[in-house]
């Protein structure tokens, strides 16, 4: 079977992922089997910043990686936090802590201006150097509330609440929000993306146009 480095060291995304990925017929390994260290997210964008996690991931373990980048992104703060969204109240601040400051952010908004997003960014390289990568966005429309509600999934899904559902994401069933969330739909978008470049071509070996690299 295919292995790849799933290069996250947040646990509550290695475990969407982990349903996410369950009917592929690859192995998808956590990043802690190979590396210690995270890589430095110095991009500007969440698409540069899953890049140089992938690329960091696949370097260490040599295997071909998956990186996610994500965030919030909230009309009212002009996109902010979005690519600082883990690092919001600091350094290796907590969830609890950035969501604290994002309610003190938007104590002032009032509820028809608290329209945020979540965004994902997916990176897959094949390896370290990787010069065409397969790379896939996508994004989930929610509002902020007031205050948090419901104790499932990681980050800002307790503040996150999906007009659609009437519930935060943090109250969805976990495979509710694996059909709704931007990461799913990311994941999506990679299915088609890793069929088209990476078992077509297999199939078609006399493709000159494939780029398959293992
Ligand atoms: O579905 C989500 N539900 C709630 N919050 C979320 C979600 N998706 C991203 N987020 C928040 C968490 C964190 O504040 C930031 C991601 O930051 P991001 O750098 O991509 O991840 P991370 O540092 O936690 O782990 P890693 O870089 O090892 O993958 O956005
Ligand atoms: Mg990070």
């Amino acid at each position: 079977m295919e292995k790849i480095v799933l290069a996250s060291g947040n646990a509550g995304k290695l475990k969407e992922f982990s349903q996410l990925f369950s009917g592929w017929q690859i192995a998808v390994l956590p990043q802690s089997e190979f590396l210690q260290d995270e890589a430095e997210e110095t991009g500007l964008s969440f698409i540069e910043n899953a890049l140089i996690k992938a690329r960091h991931a696949s370097r260490a373990s040599g295997l071909p990686a998956l990186a996610d980048d994500s965030g919030l992104a909230v009309d009212a703060l002009g996109g902010a936090p979005g690519i600082y969204s883990a690092r919001y109240a600091g350094a290796g601040a907590s969830d609890a802590e950035n969501n604290q400051k994002l309610l003190q952010a938007l104590k002032d908004v009032p509820a028809e201006k608290r329209g945020a997003s979540f965004h994902c960014a997916l990176a897959f390289v094949r390896t370290a150097d990787d010069p065409v990568p397969l790379v896939c966005t996508a994004r989930w429309s929610g509002v902020i509330l007031a205050a948090p509600a419901g104790d499932q999934g990681f980050g800002y899904d307790p503040l996150f609440y999906v007009p659609s559902e009437q519930l935060t994401s943090a109250q969805l069933p976990r495979e509710v929000k694996n059909r709704l969330s931007h990461r799913a739909h990311a994941v999506k978008k990679f299915e088609q993306l890793w069929h088209e470049e990476m078992v077509m071509p297999e199939q078609q070996a006399h493709s000159a146009t494939g780029t398959k690299f293992f």
